[in-house]
Order: C-alpha cells, then sequence, then structure tokens
C-alpha cells in the first residue's frame, strides 16, 4: 500500500507488536498514533501534563481494539448483536494520505474506504477521511460520505480516553440540560442538571448535549472539549470491578472518557452523496 513519506525530523514509522505506529517528537508535542483504528494512542503538548490516556496494558494485536487514545466508533456506537462493539472502523488499517508538519505542530490525514469484508458485515459502501491536527491541543476532524441510500441511522463516538490524576475527584461541566441515559442502572433517561460527576464507577450516554464541556481534573490544568455536529456526549470509567474484568485496563483511576458523538435518537441520517463533517477539538483551559 502507497503511503506518502514521513517528514523525518518529527515523525517515524515504529512497530509495536503486530501494529505500525507514528511516533511524534515535535517542539510542542510528543505522540504516538496507530495505522490501526486512524487511532491517536498519546499526546502531551510540551511542558503540559498528558491530555490522552493509553492502558499500560493495552495488546498490540492486529484486528484487536487498542484501549486507550482516541479510537474512532463508526457506523454504530456500543454493542450490536452478532457484530464487533463500537462498529468496524477501529479494528481496520487506515490508509495515511497525508503527513506535515509546521511550527505550530503536526497534521495526519487518513482514510478508510469500505471493502468486501467489512460490507459482509454492514452492506454499505462508505468512505471516511479523518484529520489530526496536533499541537498546543488536538483536533480531529471526521468526513463522512455513503454514495448510497442507506436505511439506518449512523453513530459514531470520538471515545477519548482523557488523562487525569483521579477520576474519582473529576467533574464535567456543560451537560446541563442534556438527556442522560444510564447504562448501569438501565432506568429511564433523565434530564441532567449541573456538572456531572461521574464517581467510582459510570457508563452514561448524554443526548441532546451542548457540545462544550469542562473537564476539571485538579491539580492538573481543566480541559476544553468543544465539539461540531456531535450532539451526544458519553462519560465512562469502568471502576475497579468492571477494569478488573477488562484483560487491556490497567490504572483506570488515571483517565476518564470524555466522548463526543452522535448516540442513541442522536443518530445521523446521511444523505447520499454528501459529505457529512463531524469536528472534536481538545485544549487545556488557559489560567
Ligand atoms: O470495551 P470497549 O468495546 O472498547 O468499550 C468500552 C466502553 O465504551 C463506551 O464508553 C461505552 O459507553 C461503554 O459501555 C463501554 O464499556
Amino acid at each position: 500500500m502507497q503511503q506518502p513519506e514521513l517528514p523525518s525530523a518529527v515523525m517515524r514509522w515504529v512497530r509495536r507488536g503486530e501494529i505500525d505506529l507514528i511516533e511524534i517528537d515535535h517542539p510542542v508535542g510528543r505522540g504516538l498514533v496507530s495505522r490501526q483504528g486512524a487511532q491517536l494512542l498519546d499526546w502531551q503538548a510540551t511542558d503540559q501534563p498528558p491530555l490522552i490516556w493509553l492502558s499500560p496494558a493495552t495488546r498490540f494485536e492486529a484486528g484487536r481494539p487498542l484501549r486507550g487514545g482516541i479510537p474512532l466508533c463508526w457506523p454504530w456506537f456500543g454493542p450490536r448483536p452478532g457484530l464487533p462493539a463500537h462498529g468496524l472502523v477501529r479494528q481496520r488499517n487506515w490508509r495515511l494520505e497525508a503527513a506535515s508538519h509546521d511550527p505550530e505542530g503536526c497534521t495526519l490525514r487518513w482514510r478508510l474506504d469500505s471493502d468486501p469484508e467489512q460490507r459482509a458485515l454492514w452492506p454499505h459502501d462508505f468512505e471516511l477521511v479523518l484529520t489530526m491536527r496536533l499541537g498546543l491541543s488536538i483536533k480531529l476532524s471526521l468526513a463522512m460520505r455513503v454514495p448510497n441510500d442507506i436505511d439506518e441511522p449512523v453513530s459514531f463516538a470520538f471515545h477519548s480516553y482523557l488523562a487525569l490524576p483521579d477520576v474519582r475527584t473529576a467533574t464535567v461541566d456543560g451537560l446541563s440540560g442534556s438527556i442522560r441515559h444510564d447504562k448501569l442502572s438501565n432506568g429511564a433517561p433523565t434530564a441532567q442538571c449541573g456538572i456531572f460527576q461521574p464517581g467510582k464507577q459510570c457508563d452514561s450516554v448524554f443526548t441532546d448535549a451542548s457540545g462544550r464541556y469542562v473537564l476539571q481534573r485538579a491539580p492538573w490544568p481543566a480541559l476544553r472539549i468543544e465539539a461540531e455536529n456531535c450532539p451526544s456526549a458519553i462519560v465512562w470509567t469502568p471502576g475497579e470491578q468492571g477494569a478488573a474484568a477488562m484483560a487491556d485496563m490497567a490504572d483506570w483511576s488515571g483517565m476518564l472518557c470524555v466522548e463526543t458523538g452522535a448516540a442513541l435518537a442522536d443518530g445521523l441520517r446521511l444523505q447520499a452523496g454528501q459529505w457529512h463533517r463531524v469536528v472534536t477539538r481538545i485544549g487545556v483551559v488557559e489560567a
């Protein structure tokens, strides 16, 4: 598969286990990106605490989702009977289309097209282009297109594992006014009011959400998360018990997933032939 040359001063291909990775060492920050899933696995701006969390126990095995970073869930979010959880694209190898850098950071552009193996699981054609901008803050833009009408909504998430000192003291602001679907209690949806505290364990989808959140993670600086065309947010921490049941999860208290996307009734109705663009940005809140 033809890949563009990497600008060798700041990026190089490395291999860990069965996975090809791009290691980035730029004056503005350091990071790691996986070709499988076009998944940002790590990013830390210079002189800042880490932004992204990667499980120390993740397994670098082809076709197995990597635990941490920002996996992309598409064209569904969550489980689907008989099919892989969180869709079909986080476990596939994407094609790198472009890689560049400038004094403010790096840009990578990845592409994934439908193929027969995927069509056997989800019988639709698609094109996905994911552009990553990595600098003082990060920006992920996903453009999606289906050439033909599809008879079901598409759901997705930028499944961001965010690094913090201790999830038990973290809070998320900006969810007020959204509808909370608590997957743990499986109760009726409730209107979210005020600042959200995930506590020891949490798995909630918030629909009709604002797309603008602040994650407090004292004593580290808070993170601002801003999303475009992402009407849902998902907040997840497995807690001690949930983490113990997962083979690839270690140091679970050092992260909180604050994901942006479109899930449940927020799923997207894509217009055949038209590009639909969704964006998420994550960066430190300036004091
Ligand atoms: O283990 P995975 O398939 O990567 O899913 C990890 C988690 O992702 C999301 O945040 C879901 O809301 C959780 O229910 C799920 O457990």
